[in-house]
């Protein structure tokens, strides 16, 4: 079955929607950089979330914070994250800031270099952003209200820098995923997922996503970084636990923050 059109295409290649390496304009042995203007990341931005926002929304936030950015320094690189008003999705949690640190500092362990790389509930694309500049494929998913932000942050920060250009669709989870991602076309090396686990009533949609994506004989691994907040974190555990071949890869006390390695039991 194929993808509905209103989701991003992408190219058939070795992983469904792998797109060819970006060209990089070289001169002198450097790598430039295009500098673009946030007109122009507005109107590519435009273009892409027309194209991916027209799902249903399932889930009405209900705290609402002001516009900010905030700036961090991952893969070599300088990264703007613009924050935005409205919903969880639109601030970065402590889980993706720990998963980028882990990925950055374990390169040799978890290689992202040409892995198609499936983020779920990317919010404001930061651990997407530095998937993509350590080399990987990256596709970034989350509610359809949350896209505008996504894009409009992995353009900024991935344009001229990375070897694939990264993908923006909607993903509730749970819903239609055979349709939108069936799984014998759509393989992923990685799957990651940061806090995506709080409280909220979509926790078995979760769980029913993560077992689509790594599901016997698929060889994807499964990298999932939380904070530790309510007793409904501790009881996802013990179901992650249960679903997967689980192994906790680090744990950072003074953040209440975990990561976890899964792969198809
Ligand atoms: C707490 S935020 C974490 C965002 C980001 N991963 C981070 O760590 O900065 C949870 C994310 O999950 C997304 N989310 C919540 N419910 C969802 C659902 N049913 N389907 C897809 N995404 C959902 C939210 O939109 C939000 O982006």
């Amino acid at each position: 079955m194929e993808r509905s059109s209103s989701v991003i295409q992408p190219v058939q290649q070795k992983h469904p929607g792998k797109p060819k390496e970006v060209d990089e304009k070289k001169e002198d042995g450097k790598l430039q950089v295009e500098q673009e203007t946030t007109d122009e990341v507005l109107a590519d931005q435009k273009v892409m979330a027309g194209e991916a926002q027209d799902r249903r929304n399932i889930w009405e936030p209900s705290v609402y914070y002001a516009l900010g950015k905030e700036s961090f320094y991952f893969a070599g690189h300088g990264i703007s994250i613009r924050e935005s008003l409205d919903t969880y999705g639109a601030l970065i949690w402590p889980g993706a800031i720990a998963l980028c640190q882990f990925l950055e500092n374990n390169q040799q362990q978890v290689s992202l270099m040409d892995k198609a790389v499936l983020e779920i509930g990317a919010g404001t694309g930061l651990l997407s952003i530095v998937a993509s500049l350590l080399g990987a494929w990256v596709t970034a998913t989350d509610l359809p209200d949350i896209l505008s932000n996504l894009t409009f942050n992995l353009l900024r920060n991935t344009k001229g820098r990375c070897r694939y250009t990264p993908q923006v669709t909607s993903l509730c989870w749970g819903q239609d995923l055979e349709r939108d991602f069936p799984y014998l076309s759509f393989h992923y090396d990685y799957v990651l997922a940061a806090d995506v686990v709080y409280h909220h009533d979509c926790l078995e949609e979760l769980l029913k996503t993560m077992r689509h994506f790594c599901r016997p004989g698929s060889r994807t691994t499964l990298l999932w970084a939380n904070k530790i907040r309510f007793q409904s974190d501790l009881r996802f555990t013990e179901s992650f636990k249960s679903s997967f071949n689980a192994t906790l890869l680090t744990e950072l006390p003074q953040h209440e923050v975990r990561i976890y390695k899964a792969t198809a039991k």
